[in-house]
């Protein structure tokens, strides 16, 4: 199956990150599809993704901070509220349903893997700009688009998650977040921007990020 069209830049990262076949098609993801990932193995991973969102909601309030247009400070600044106001309280709802309460799930350990991910996004974002910020996250929201949009349709245990990520509401946030991406390119670099060392830069990140992903994914299949 063909990826689906999130944009240029995204394209062009993806087809450059040798560990996106990895984060994509990654053990975990795929006992998600099949159905037969062990449900203490997806609390484990629900409950250091629950400590994840809050640092990656940092993130995106950091990219706020550094938006350049409307349209930017638009776009992070309801990524920040859709993390805050949804997204982390279904990750409450889910680990309440399974006997993780509030305060148990605010004192999570972080995994190793979490640290390290989460707080490269953010030196990304400190150290750099807009663009580099979009580098490191354009991985976790596209790539949990492409996992959505491939595995869309199965049924099983993860039915709920799998509709989530490739339900239309999500895959049109995908392509709204990779034709930001392109315009803060173009905004900042200009119509040369795939071309320059500074778009290679970036590339990097990216890649750095999808490594991080992979990570992530076999923390959570470990357990630790
Ligand atoms: C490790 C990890 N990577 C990616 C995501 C996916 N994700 C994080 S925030 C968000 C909403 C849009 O920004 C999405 C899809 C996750 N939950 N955990």
């Amino acid at each position: 199956m063909s990826a689906p069209d999130y944009g240029r830049a995204f394209a062009l990262w993806r087809a450059a990150a040798p560990a996106w076949r990895d984060y994509t098609h990654h053990a975990f993801v795929e006992g998600l599809g099949r159905g037969d990932l062990p449900r203490a193995r997806f609390l484990h991973y629900l409950r250091q993704d629950y400590v994840f969102l809050i640092h990656f909601a940092r993130a995106w309030a950091l990219a706020a901070a550094k938006a350049d247009t409307l349209a930017e400070l638009q776009a992070a600044s309801a990524t920040v509220q859709a993390l805050a106001h949804v997204e982390m309280p279904l990750h409450v709802q889910i680990c309440a349903d399974a006997g993780i309460d509030a305060a148990m799930l605010e004192a999570t350990e972080e995994a190793p893997a979490n640290l390290a991910y989460t707080r490269y996004v953010l030196e990304a974002g400190y150290s750099g700009d807009f663009l580099d910020l979009m580098a490191a996250l354009a991985p976790c929201v596209l790539g949990y688009g492409e996992i959505g949009a491939r595995l869309a349709g199965r049924g099983g245990a993860y039915a709920d998650w799998i509709a989530t990520y490739g339900g239309a509401e999500y895959q049109a946030l995908c392509r709204d977040v990779g034709a930001l991406i392109d315009a803060a390119l173009l905004h900042r670099l200009g119509p040369g921007w795939a071309g320059l060392p500074r778009f290679a830069r970036l590339t990097q990140r990216f890649a750095t990020a999808t490594r991080l992903e992979v990570g992530f994914w076999q923390m959570g299949l470990d357990g630790a």
